[in-house]
């Protein structure tokens, strides 16, 4: 959240001196024109051709862009990246027969929070 210190004109819309500006996260990660099947789960769009290399891409502003973004993006990355594989490298995961399988539905809130899903995780070794 920013507040704005002077008012400015933007897109044929007055801003004034005080505003408060929250970026819409949802309306960014389901844009077409940026990702085509947001709708899709396809992890995969975030590759190169050959798949070998995540592609850096200006729309994934979850740290946000600009003067203020997170100075610990790196650190959240290194460790969520080994949270998960972690996680990974030790089980396998599978929808739970017995539950509906997960959907994109949601409650509503200052953030989304997915409806519960239950899934079933098994040892790899
Ligand atoms: C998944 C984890 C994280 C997410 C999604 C996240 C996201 C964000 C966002 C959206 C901002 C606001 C940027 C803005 O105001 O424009 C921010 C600011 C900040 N974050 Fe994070 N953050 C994460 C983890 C961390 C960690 C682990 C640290 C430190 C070890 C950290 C340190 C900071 C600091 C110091 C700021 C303030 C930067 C400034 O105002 O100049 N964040 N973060």
């Amino acid at each position: 959240m920013h507040e704005l210190l002077h008012g400015i004109d933007f897109h044929g819309y007055h801003l004034p001196k005080g505003l408060l500006l929250i970026p819409n996260m949802y309306h960014v990660y389901h844009d077409k024109k940026i990702w085509g099947d947001p709708e899709n789960f396809r992890p995969e769009r975030f590759l190169n051709e050959d798949e070998s290399r995540v592609i850096r891409s200006d729309s994934l502003v979850a740290f946000q862009p600009g003067k203020r973004q997170c100075l610990g993006e790196p650190l959240a990355k290194d460790v969520l990246f080994l949270y998960v594989a972690k996680i990974f490298q030790n089980l396998h995961a599978f929808p739970d027969p017995g539950n509906p399988k997960p959907n994109f539905d949601y409650d509503d809130g200052i953030v989304l929070i997915a409806n519960p899903y239950r899934v079933v995780m098994k040892s790899r070794y």
